[in-house]
């Protein structure tokens, strides 16, 4: 695999933009927004609740599509406009960023609103969040569900007439960082503003609530971190902005990969020198697995054009730690190594798309490597050694982890390619364009 690869918008930035700029005081333009089923359904959502969204062909001058989103009104205490809008859907496929993101937008509107989404996101943990804003007076219910019972996942009502007050609230976050970004996003039209704190024993993918706070501080807003694991968001008015998405790195990984599994050469202009994103730890772990990663910055700065080439053969760096969304594809890598390689602090994949532990050892083995299951996570133990059909559970990237191996093992087909459009429709032509 060689060439040059340029991919799609982040979707962890598209998401929290475009919710942002549902919440500021003014129409505000998210360029180089990624367009794909996550972003569409965020989209979607933000309309239910009373934004407008307009697809813009040149977002502010710079020839790039974006999107401008007029706000969303938020409830006026005491809630003299919610109505009983028992009729607003919000359907979260299968987006934890809308699941775990938008039930507290929803509760700023001061209407009723009904979540729910596909059959596998009725298993995702929700829990942290909706105990968060029920402390906050929310009235959280399944209306399917009998009375007093508190749901802790898909499908769920929230109602708070009167918006949000806020103030300083516990949740446990060690099932997903989104429970913590959740409730920061929406802090800043608390009129108190909010101070949360963790109440568990870590927080996993803590690079996404780092990425939380970074940008709600670039859009003006005040945020801190007074101790360990506790955050505080001030009140205020967020101004109307104009802000760019960067590349999704996580996103890259797979390609990335590939030159690493093939001997290859992939090559990424635009490279954001200074991310927020979980992804920037790539030029590290292919290093650790024995690729070449160069690096040259480009003109003005802020970004460079990456080189990733190949080994002969892959090393296993023994132990790889909290990489969250990024391990499906780090596990094709170790599933193409001959030695052992444990993936730790990663127990919260198992609320994933899928249960990912379970989903790759399963695959792993039925190519003829050797897993296992462990607490935290996962263990490789040996190298796959032929081909078959790698099932994918709806989940982008465990297609794209059968992808990767595909390069190296022959035999190897990927079931249901078409679920990459839940963040990156576009991966098959992209993947395409590189294999010579
Ligand atoms: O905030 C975000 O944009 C995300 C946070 C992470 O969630 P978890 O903390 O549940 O891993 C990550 O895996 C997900 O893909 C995106
Ligand atoms: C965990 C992921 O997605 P979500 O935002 O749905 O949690 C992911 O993209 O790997």
């Amino acid at each position: 695999m060689r060439g040059e690869v340029v991919v799609p918008a982040s979707k962890s930035l598209t998401n929290r933009l475009l919710l942002l700029a549902a919440l500021a005081d003014g129409p505000s333009v998210v360029v180089n927004a990624l367009e794909s089923r996550d972003s569409s359904l965020m989209l979607a959502g933000l309309q239910r609740l009373g934004a407008r969204v307009e697809h813009l062909a040149d977002g502010g001058g710079t020839r790039e599509p974006a999107v401008r989103i007029t706000p969303l009104p938020l409830a006026a205490p005491p809630a003299a406009q919610a109505h009983d809008a028992s009729d607003v859907q919000v359907d979260c496929g299968l987006a934890g960023t809308v699941m775990r993101f938008l039930p507290a937008v929803a509760a700023l509107t001061g209407h009723a609103v009904h979540f729910d989404g596909d059959p596998e996101a009725r298993v995702r943990p929700m829990g942290a969040v909706l105990e968060g804003l029920a402390e906050l007076g929310v009235d959280v219910r399944d209306p399917s569900a009998p009375e007093g019972a508190a749901p802790t996942t898909l499908p769920f009502t929230v109602s708070s007439p009167a918006g949000l007050t806020g103030g300083e609230i516990s949740i446990d976050a060690s099932g997903s960082s989104q429970f913590v970004s959740g409730l920061l996003l929406a802090a800043p039209r608390m009129t108190e503003g909010l101070t949360l704190r963790h109440s568990g024993t870590s927080v996993p993918s803590l690079e996404h609530v780092e990425m939380t706070l970074t940008v709600l501080e670039q859009l003006g807003v005040s945020v801190s971190s007074p101790a360990p694991y506790t955050w505080r968001v001030e009140p205020g008015a967020i101004p109307a902005f104009t802000a760019r998405v960067e590349p999704d790195l996580s996103n890259a990984g797979p390609f990335l990969c590939a030159a690493a599994v093939t001997g290859g050469e992939v090559v990424m202009r635009g490279w954001p020198k200074d991310s927020t994103q979980i992804g920037r730890r790539w030029t590290q772990l292919l290093t650790d697995f024995g690729a070449e990663v160069d690096s040259v910055e480009e003109p003005g700065g802020e970004t460079v054009t990456l080189t990733v080439r190949g080994p002969e053969r892959l090393v296993t760096p023994g132990t790889v730690d909290g990489t969250a969304e990024l391990t499906p594809t780090l596990a094709a890598l170790a599933a193409l190594c001959d030695g052992e390689t444990t993936f730790t602090s990663v127990a919260h994949l198992r609320g994933h798309e899928t249960d990912r532990i379970a989903a790759l050892v399963v695959e792993i083995r039925r190519l003829g490597g050797a897993a296992e299951e462990t607490d935290d996570g996962f263990r490789v133990l040996s190298p796959i050694s032929h081909g078959g059909l790698v099932h994918s559970y709806a989940d982008h990237r465990m297609a794209t982890f059968g992808a990767v191996l595909g390069l190296a093992v022959d035999g190897v087909e990927v079931e249901d390619i078409g679920c990459t459009a839940k963040t990156m429709p576009t991966f098959p032509q992209l993947w395409e364009r590189l294999v010579p």
